[in-house]
């Protein structure tokens, strides 16, 4: 195995191997606790997309809040899935499916076209043109910032959806989607999700649908898998300690030292790891 391969395995925690029931169980344990542990938490506060990673972390908040009202009162708590188009969407009826299949004690939906683009427009009279790319940015930075507002008006935490295969690739906007306050898949892969699902009874078409950012609008759905120039199969492999193809170990090890900077707190005088 790469030095470094055993290095990242190590720092994101991830199994060479799962049972599904009992890391579903580890996940679902792990909102309660934190939620219980500060008495003025009421809600968890997820965006919704119809992709793989916020179906299962729907699932497992819903589970998580509906055991808690059992256990205080019904009531009590409650799960905030929180729609965040750009304009229309163009999975919406994945999007539908997901909420249908999570059960969210409530939904909200908040269209972040206006804001996103009136922060292009005062932007580009600043500094002249931004790209797309950049834009795209943006919309997952404005997604966060709503679900913040709605965690501080509902006394809630934000729940992210990363997890060790976005992590290793840095494949997530800095304080983007990359923000949040718990992220209850962290630790697992790209397939570890994906059987967690299947156990579950999730329908088919949400979990084995191709991952996407879907920020820019220029490149529509962009899967994730051609931005990145490798599969999630070979970064699942790379993850669960499996020798993988060289270009593919290479291409992975390229996007885990350039985003290494998302992975620290904001750098300071005291810090080391980036002069290596
Ligand atoms: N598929 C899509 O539709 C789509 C669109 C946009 C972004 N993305 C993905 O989202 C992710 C976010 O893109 P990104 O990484 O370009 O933007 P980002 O905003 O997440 O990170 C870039 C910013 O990080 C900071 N930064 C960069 N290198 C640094 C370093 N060495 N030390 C400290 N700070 C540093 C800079 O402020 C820079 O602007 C990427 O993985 C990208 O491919 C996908
Ligand atoms: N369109 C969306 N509506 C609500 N929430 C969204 C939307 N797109 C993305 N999100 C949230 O961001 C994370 C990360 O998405 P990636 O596809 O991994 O880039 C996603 O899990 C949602 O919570
Ligand atoms: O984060 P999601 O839910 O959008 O899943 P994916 O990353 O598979 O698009
Ligand atoms: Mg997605």
């Amino acid at each position: 195995m790469h030095t470094l391969q055993k290095e990242i395995i190590e720092t994101l925690k991830v199994k060479p191997s799962i049972d599904p029931q009992e890391e579903f169980r580890r996940s679902v344990d792990f909102v309660k606790a934190y939620l219980t542990k500060y008495s003025f938490l009421k809600s968890a506060v997820l965006g919704i997309s119809g992709g793989q990673d916020s179906t299962l972390a729907g699932y497992i908040c819903q589970t998580a809040i509906n055991e808690l009202n059992e256990e205080h009162g019904e009531g009590t708590y409650e799960f905030i899935a929180v729609r965040l188009p750009y304009g229309d969407q163009a999975d919406e009826e994945d999007c539908k499916a997901a909420i249908e299949f999570t059960k969210p004690n409530k939904v909200v939906r908040v269209n972040i076209k206006d804001a996103v683009d009136a922060s292009e427009k005062a932007v580009k009279e600043a500094i002249g043109d931004i790209s797309d790319f950049v834009k795209g940015n943006t919309k997952a930075r404005e997604r966060m910032k709503v679900q913040y507002d709605i965690a501080a008006a509902c006394s809630g935490v934000v729940v992210g959806t990363d997890h060790a295969a976005e992590a290793v690739t840095g494949f997530y906007t800095k304080f983007g989607d990359g923000a949040a306050d718990i992220i209850p898949l962290y630790r697992l892969n790209k397939r570890q999700g994906k059987s967690i699902l299947k156990m579950l009874g999730c329908p088919e078409h949400l979990y084995e649908k191709a991952p996407t950012a879907d920020l820019e609008s220029d490149r529509p759905q962009l899967p994730d898998e051609e931005a990145l120039g490798v599969t999630y199969d070979a970064i699942d492999d790379y993850l669960e300690g499996k020798q993988i193809a060289e270009k593919d170990a290479q291409t992975i090890e390229k996007w885990f030292e350039k985003t290494r900077h998302k992975r620290e707190e904001p750098i300071t005088v005291f810090d080391e790891w980036w002069k290596k």
